[in-house]
């Protein structure tokens, strides 16, 4: 608070970052200077205020989320598909995932940083998970990591996770990506009483795994208001319906960067920002195809007429050109 009205006092330098670091190529603002914990989270949670969060995949995408009220900010594995291009979420690298946060992290002040820990990444033993987290944590800057599923081998790692490393974990259930091949597809989880009774199960086990927050994806909105009631840890939906502690969609959807044709039901729309890049581009390649582009009463570097003259002397000179 000091710092930031000793800025405004000296405007001259007042275009500098007031709040932990400096942001190259940006001048978004932080929207907030105060920084979102689990705390946070927890107390919305009690207050039952809605939790809100959004994925991001990269650098630019961080500054727009950071410019925004957005509670928590989720790198998520979908990265793989929505920004990688993969066909799946099985392909995405513990070493990509870490890249990629890392990107995220730069841009945040506030929001508080969630990331996947990829397929692969966790599956093999308790050490390999707590590694994993770890490197998550360490390299690419995240808070707390989610992990897929809810059986015992998961409940395990999870364990091994909070109690060796003492690292947040966000767990994740219902439609898990990562175990799509056994779950026949990306299909809607939690339908019947069997089903919703194992969804029941597996979250109790969860949060007296020690995790502070569960994803829930693609339930029917009775089953996320049950689970959401039998819980006392903020549950996030995604596709479960309106009574969870909170909301989650992927980045990619909501500005609808990838022109998608089929996105899933549970996907809210709000800009087009495929279009608005493949329009920018077009517009930009038919400049340059015109002469349109550059302008250059603004995009070029003048100097003073003697030196042009100068250069002009010494080109028809040395090299018989003659320039205009
Ligand atoms: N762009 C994108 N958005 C996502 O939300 C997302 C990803 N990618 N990739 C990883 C997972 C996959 N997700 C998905 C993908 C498809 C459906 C889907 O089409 N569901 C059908 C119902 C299918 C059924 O049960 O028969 C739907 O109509 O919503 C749902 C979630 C969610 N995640
Ligand atoms: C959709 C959210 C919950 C996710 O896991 C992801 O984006 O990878
Ligand atoms: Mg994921």
């Amino acid at each position: 608070m000091l710092l930031y009205s000793r800025l405004k006092a000296f405007p001259c330098i007042s275009s500098l970052k007031y709040w932990k670091h400096s942001l190259p190529y940006s001048s978004f603002a932080p929207i907030s200077n105060k920084k979102t914990t689990l705390l946070t989270l927890q107390k919305k949670y009690q207050e039952k205020a809605p939790i809100s969060m959004i994925t991001a995949y990269d650098y630019p995408t961080g500054l727009a989320a950071n410019n925004s009220t957005v509670d928590t900010v989720l790198v998520g594995d979908s990265l793989a598909m929505t920004c990688l291009g993969y066909s799946s979420t099985h392909q995405l690298s513990l070493d990509t995932m870490i890249h990629h946060c890392a990107a995220v992290s730069r841009a945040l002040s506030h929001p508080f940083l969630i990331a996947d820990l990829p397929f692969g990444s966790y599956n093999c033993s308790n050490s390999q998970a707590i590694n994993s987290a770890i490197a998550i944590v360490q390299k690419g800057q995240a808070e707390c990591v989610k992990l897929e599923g809810g059986s015992s081998i998961i409940i395990e790692r999870i364990n091994n996770i909070v109690k060796a490393a003492g690292i947040p974990v966000c767990a994740h259930i219902g439609l898990t990506p990562q175990y799509s091949s056994s779950l026949g597809g990306f299909k809607v989880q939690g339908k019947t009483l069997k089903q919703a009774q194992s969804l029941f199960d597996q979250a109790l086990a969860l949060q007296n795994a020690g995790v502070s927050l569960i994803v829930l994806e693609a339930v029917p909105e009775i089953v996320g208001k049950a689970i959401t009631r039998i819980l006392e840890i903020p549950t996030i939906g995604i596709g479960a319906g309106r009574f969870t502690s909170g909301q989650v969609l992927v980045i990619s959807d909501i500005v609808d960067i990838n022109n998608s044709t089929a996105a899933p039901k549970f996907v809210k729309k709000y800009a087009s920002l495929g279009k608005a890049y493949s329009d920018a581009i077009n517009q930009y390649a038919q400049d340059v195809s015109q002469r349109i582009y550059p302008d250059p009463s603004a995009h070029n570097y003048a100097i003073p007429q003697k030196n042009e003259d100068e250069i002009k002397d010494y080109l028809l000179k040395q090299y018989l050109i003659q320039l205009d």
